[in-house]
């Protein structure tokens, strides 16, 4: 068990299946790149990674910011909350957006994580504590996840080099020895080590399909 002082909610930000993950079109099907077998990528990785999350310790709500019909009907189907994306464009508008419909403890988490053990998650939660405060993902430059300080604004600043913004903008960069929560999906390569960490059901079965 974890000493997680403080329940946080989780705003998780997805864009359409079919424009999300651009970079790993082909991966799930030896580089053929069929829209549907990318979609169906797509929504496996999120899929596991939001049911990681729920099952956190630590973790309240979860709630999906995205425009995506199938992803929105699959996520109702295991009981997800989902919010469609608000009139601002843009990653860090659909953070702000899940942010304001949640609680006073905020925190935003990537949704391709597809290894993710929600252990690890809650040990980040755990080292945070009270402060504002990130995890960089494996290459040290992005984000994975951010937690607002309790009371305080999400202020998210994803997007290129989101690590060092997010650290101007004081947050702590988180230490732990996390691989699951710090493997997010980009390329073919982070899919490789994520399988070897070890995908969630659904990811897995998608290269099972395509094996
Ligand atoms: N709801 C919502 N989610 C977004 C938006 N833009 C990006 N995201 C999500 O935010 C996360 C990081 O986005 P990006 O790094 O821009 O894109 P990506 O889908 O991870 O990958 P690439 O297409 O390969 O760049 C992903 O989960 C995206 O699906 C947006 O406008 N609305
Ligand atoms: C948007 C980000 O991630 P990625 O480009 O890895 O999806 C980020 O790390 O801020």
């Amino acid at each position: 068990m974890y000493d997680v002082r403080r329940t946080v909610d989780l705003v998780i930000p997805v864009k359409t299946l079919d424009r999300a993950k651009s970079r790993l079109v082909g991966a799930a099907d030896r580089g053929v790149g069929d829209p549907a077998a990318h979609a169906a990528l797509v929504l496996a990785v999120a899929l596991d990674t939001v049911t990681a999350a729920a099952s956190a310790q630590g973790v309240g709500r979860v709630l999906v910011v995205t425009s995506d019909p199938e992803l929105t009907s699959a996520l109702h189907r295991i009981g997800v909350e989902v919010l469609a994306d608000g009139p601002e464009p843009g990653l860090n508008s659909a953070l702000r957006h899940g942010a304001a419909a949640l609680g006073p403890s905020v925190g935003a988490l990537q949704a391709d994580l597809p290894a993710l053990r929600p252990a690890e998650l809650s040990a980040a939660l755990a080292e945070a504590g009270d402060r504002r405060a990130f995890c960089a993902d494996r290459q040290g430059t992005g984000t994975t996840l951010l937690l607002a300080a309790p009371g305080e604004p999400l202020d998210p600043r994803f997007g290129v080099g989101s690590a060092t913004a997010h650290t101007e903008s004081g947050a702590v960069p988180l230490t732990g020895d996390w691989p699951s929560l710090r493997c997010d999906v980009d390329t073919a390569e982070d899919l490789a080590v994520a399988a070897r960490i070890g995908f969630g059901p659904r990811t897995a079965a998608q290269f099972v399909l395509s094996a």
